[in-house]
């Protein structure tokens, strides 16, 4: 029967820190719907602050590794990461010649930590024999400088290197990776069938353990599904861009790539869309008109952290929920920035209860305030409340600033989480009651509580 999944082999070394080498691969290939293949060269003790071990495999067990999935599975596109020493390079050479894949070569010789990587005396090795074999080689700065002999300080020494790699190796094409050159972006310098290609991305802070690793198996698995070299690299600087700034902070030193952003960011979008807009069309249908406030209800849902960094990453109901007629309605549909006011307070609150990422605002009325406030009693709900009048003359002076201080006063105020939150409003400012919970549903069900 046909395959129907692609297929893409690392043949690299594992770091125990999960940040860069075949970790780093495996969850790249999975980001882009790739069945990862293995082939272990070395294993090492490592976190984000050093490697402290290396233990390196038999040659042939490296090459037997390669040979076993090639035969029986099938590779459409394999890349070599950390290779150690000339043996276990010379033992690769050796077989992936037997099969005409596509082979991405990272030249890893140092890791991050600044932990060798590569023996000194296997570089020639790794010229001699795996360049030749290349479709693509990746050198960061240092590896090009390595490879080629000579300084690069800017873009343009960046071209005159990548070209003379590839016109000395045979190498087919050679992209000279730009994180560790000066400058405002990344600029990844690509020379191919006699031209150059740039690829650019604005600098980002965040985290870079493993960043040429990703980078390099993104554009394998991408190659492994059929897309041309060009392309591939396009998709992948945009991966290693996103998997930079959404890295995850652990560890103490170089905190690594995140890999999974690429696709949990889509992938909780549409369950937020899915379960908002159910949420709000039941909101609809128990018909609240008296919970609705002049301005509008809206109701609203985050992307969880780290995702979640501005109001653009929260979703809610486009043009609000108002009254129509002796009925509710929300007048447009949910979509990812459509709130201001209950975004912000959301992404406070997420501040100090991560977990805690959907809310509705609903009208304030002493009558509706005093029956929540005795259904909380009895249901062991929390309230708090900030009062406008109290805002420190700063805070009002700057643009923004007062949701999330009303939020966190009222945080503050009862040492407990609040699932209910109200102001008094102040000349202008319609008093409000916002009701949180983990989800939409959780919402809902206290709203319901109130019917
Ligand atoms: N701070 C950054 N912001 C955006 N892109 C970056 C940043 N640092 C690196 N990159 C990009 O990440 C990719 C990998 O490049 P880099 O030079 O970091 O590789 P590397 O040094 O081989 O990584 P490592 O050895 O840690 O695995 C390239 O596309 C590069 O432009
Ligand atoms: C195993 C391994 N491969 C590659 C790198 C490159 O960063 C690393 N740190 N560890």
């Amino acid at each position: 029967m046909k395959r129907l999944v692609k297929t893409a082999l690392t043949i690299a070394g594992s770091d125990s820190g999960g940040g860069a080498g075949i970790e780093a691969d495996l969850k790249t290939f999975t980001a882009f719907g790739v069945h990862g293949l293995v082939a272990i060269t070395s294993v090492t003790a490592q976190n984000t602050q050093a490697v402290t071990a290396i233990h390196d495999i038999p040659p042939e067990v490296v090459a037997e590794q390669i040979r076993a999935v090639a035969e029986d599975i099938g590779v459409d596109a394999a890349k070599t990461g950390m290779l150690s020493n000339a043996e276990i390079i010379k033992a690769v050479a050796k077989t992936v010649k037997n099969y005409d894949f596509p082979l991405v070569v990272d030249p890893v010789m140092i890791a991050k930590s600044g932990a060798p990587l590569l023996r000194e005396d296997a570089v020639d090795a790794l010229i001699k024999y795996i360049l030749p074999l290349a479709t693509l080689v990746t050198p960061n700065r240092f590896e090009a400088e390595k490879l080629s002999g000579m300084k690069i300080r800017s873009v343009e020494d960046a071209k005159i290197v990548a070209k003379k790699i590839a016109e000395e190796t045979g190498a087919e094409a050679v992209i000279v990776k730009g994180g560790h050159i000066e400058g405002e972006e990344a600029v990844d310098v690509l020379y191919h069938n006699g031209t150059f290609r740039e690829y650019r991305a604005p600098k980002v802070e965040g985290c870079t353990h493993g960043t040429g690793c990703s980078f390099s198996a993104a554009i394998t698995a991408n190659l492994a599904k059929g897309l041309g070299l060009e392309e591939a690299i396009e998709v992948a600087k945009k991966f290693i861009t996103l998997g930079i700034a959404m890295g995850h902070r652990i560890g103490h030193g170089h905190c690594p790539v995140n890999q999974s952003a690429w696709i949990e960011i889509p992938a909780e979008k549409w369950r937020i869309y899915e379960e908002l807009t159910n949420a709000v069309r039941e909101f609809e249908s128990i018909n609240p008109v008296r919970l609705i406030p002049e301005v509008g209800t809206n109701f609203v849902y985050s992307l969880p952290l780290p995702y979640a960094r501005s109001t653009k990453d929260v979703a809610g109901v486009k043009g609000r929920i108002v009254k129509y007629g002796n009925s509710v309605k929300a007048v447009g549909p949910v979509e990812f920035g459509a709130s201001d006011h209950l975004a912000r307070a959301v992404l406070t609150y997420m501040r100090f209860y991560p977990e805690y990422r959907s809310a509705i605002n609903i009208r304030y009325s002493r009558e509706i305030i005093e029956e929540i406030i005795e259904i909380a009693q009895e249901r062991g709900f929390k309230v708090s409340f900030y009062d406008r009048r109290e805002e420190p003359e700063e805070i009002k002076a700057k643009e923004g600033a007062t949701i999330p201080w009303g939020i966190e006063t009222a945080i503050k105020r009862i040492k407990e989480r609040p699932d209910i939150i109200y102001h008094l409003g102040d000349v202008g400012k319609e008093p409000m009651i916002l009701v949180f919970g983990r989800n939409p549903r959780e919402v809902l069900e206290k709203i319901k509580m109130l019917i």
